[in-house]
């Protein structure tokens, strides 16, 4: 931003500090920066610039202050997938793999926990587990639940899925439906 019109002495210009969002004054020989007006400067021009500056630039801090408050109030949805090992006390203990689901809650846990390291191990992505052993139907699309807000999943998946960052895979998360492995993609 030019501060040429503020009819400045010979080398000085008016430029904006970000860091500290405020006009200063740069000698372009000496290098010299200063907060002050150089003697024989009105400092009127101070407010001058501020004033055209901000006018300039109010969409970028409109965008700023969007940017700002979208994070501030929290994410509102998330996109999911999960591969849930179900076990004979589970809500509905059947599924499109087993009509009659019989294993324990240990047995559900160890089987997911050999999943949970073959993903680890970069051997297998939950998308590929998913779709052969979740005995959720979302198997079918890879264990995709899509988005969802705050209100529509059972508790302990929504607050395991809310505190996931993008591309981030939980730990087991117990529901009524079963354990969860629960990776975060949108
Ligand atoms: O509740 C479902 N499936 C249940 C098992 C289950 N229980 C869950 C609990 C929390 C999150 C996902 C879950 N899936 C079932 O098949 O017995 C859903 C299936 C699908 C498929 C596509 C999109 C959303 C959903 S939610």
């Amino acid at each position: 931003m030019s501060s040429a019109n503020y009819n400045l002495p010979n080398d000085w210009e008016l430029r904006w500090s970000r860091s500290r969002n405020l006009p200063y004054f740069y000698n372009r020989i000496t290098s010299e920066a200063r907060w002050q007006a150089p003697e024989g400067v009105n400092p009127s021009v101070i407010l001058a610039f501020q004033k055209d500056y901000e006018s300039q630039h109010q969409h970028q801090q409109d965008e700023q202050i969007g940017a700002t408050a979208q994070q501030s109030e929290g994410v509102k949805r998330v996109r999911v997938s999960h591969l849930l090992v179900k076990h004979s006390e589970s809500r509905r203990p059947s599924s499109w793999r087993e009509v009659t689901i019989t294993r324990t809650k240990e047995e559900a846990l160890k089987r997911l926990e050999e999943f949970q390291a073959k993903i680890k191990a970069g051997q297998s992505t939950l998308a590929e587990l998913a779709a052969t052993e979740s005995d959720c139907s979302s198997a079918k699309k890879s264990g995709d639940l899509g988005f969802f807000e705050r209100g529509q999943m059972q508790p302990p998946f929504e607050k395991a899925s809310f505190a996931l960052k993008i591309g981030e895979m939980s730990t087991p998360v117990w529901t009524e439906s079963g354990v969860h492995l629960i990776l975060r993609t949108g």
